[in-house]
């Protein structure tokens, strides 16, 4: 049984008309709706992921990712129409209807976003073993000794120097900042981790390093990954399956292998043939 699936999962930012779905996507050559304006992030999308199991989401800046990432993750961020359906194997129901206190409850206990850009994901002023801190907290820690414990095992399962722990997170390197942003989606122990373009902002040695790190965390924890990049090289390394978007829509998917060395479609081979 699948551990999270989603199907039809649509997002539309603007009023929407009854010729968006048809009149953008891959054949369309845009998700911008020429009827009525509003942009189709993303349409009909199905997918599943296996308990375990790395799942990529690769496509171009403006693909829809982040719009999707943000649905399956449980993200506040309520902006467009979205319709479909999001299952997840520990709670009855579609997630995306789910109230304000169930989704804190989800996102606090079971399903965690690493965002792109650090400062939507970490209070720069906070230190860094207190941005881990404040999520044990929001999950229902209430020992001071045990949170400290438990953030300082973090540090060192992520790599981060513990002695650093209290400095504040502004004077943390961009490789530490977002190793931070892991050991806080780790702290609660989720079943699932959505990682959203995990390399920005990182030199490729850097980029590297945190990788093999959260490979290695997600093997032990066998905790299971949607990892969305633009970058081929990530969900290379990261995905068992991948699946290729574009305009909103997902055009490709299939063991990542299989994507990479056979891809199918058109657009996916100029991917591929311009990261090389
Ligand atoms: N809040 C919003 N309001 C209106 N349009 C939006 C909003 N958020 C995203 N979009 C649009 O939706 C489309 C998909 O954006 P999204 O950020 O999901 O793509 P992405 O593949 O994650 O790109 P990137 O890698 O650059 O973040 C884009 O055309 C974007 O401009």
């Amino acid at each position: 049984m699948s551990l999270l699936s989603a199907d039809g999962v649509t997002r539309i930012y603007g009023s929407g008309c009854e010729a968006c779905r048809d009149r953008t996507g891959d054949a369309a050559g845009t998700n911008q709706c020429p009827a009525c304006g509003s942009v189709v992030a993303c349409a009909d999308v199905d997918l599943d992921l296996q308990p375990r199991e790395v799942l990529g989401i690769v496509g171009e800046s403006g693909s829809g990712k982040s719009s999707l990432a943000e649905l399956l993750a449980l993200e506040p961020n309520q902006d467009g129409h979205v319709h479909g359906s999001v299952e997840y194997a520990n709670h009855p129901g579609n997630l995306l209807d789910v109230d304000y206190e169930t989704r804190h409850a989800l996102r606090n206990g079971h399903i965690s976003l690493v965002h792109q850009h650090i400062r939507d994901g970490l209070d720069l002023d906070f230190s860094g073993g207190g941005n881990v801190a404040e999520k044990l907290l929001a999950s229902g820690w209430r020992n001071y000794e045990d949170v400290r414990e438990r953030v300082a095992s973090l540090f060192e399962e992520t790599e981060i120097p513990v002695e650093r722990m209290d400095d504040p997170t502004h004077t943390y390197s961009g490789g530490m900042q977002r190793r931070v942003q892991i050991a806080r989606a780790l702290a609660i122990n989720p079943e699932i981790v959505v990682l959203d373009e995990p390399t920005t902002g990182l030199d490729v040695s850097v980029q590297a390093r945190v990788l093999d790190m959260f490979r290695r965390i997600q093997r032990e924890e066998d905790v299971a990954a949607i990892v969305v990049s633009h970058d081929l090289g990530v969900v290379r390394l990261l995905a068992d399956r991948t699946l290729v978007m574009r305009h909103g829509r997902v055009i490709e998917s299939g063991l990542t292998d299989r994507v990479l060395e056979d891809p199918h479609h058109e657009y996916t081979q100029t991917l591929i043939n311009s990261a090389i």
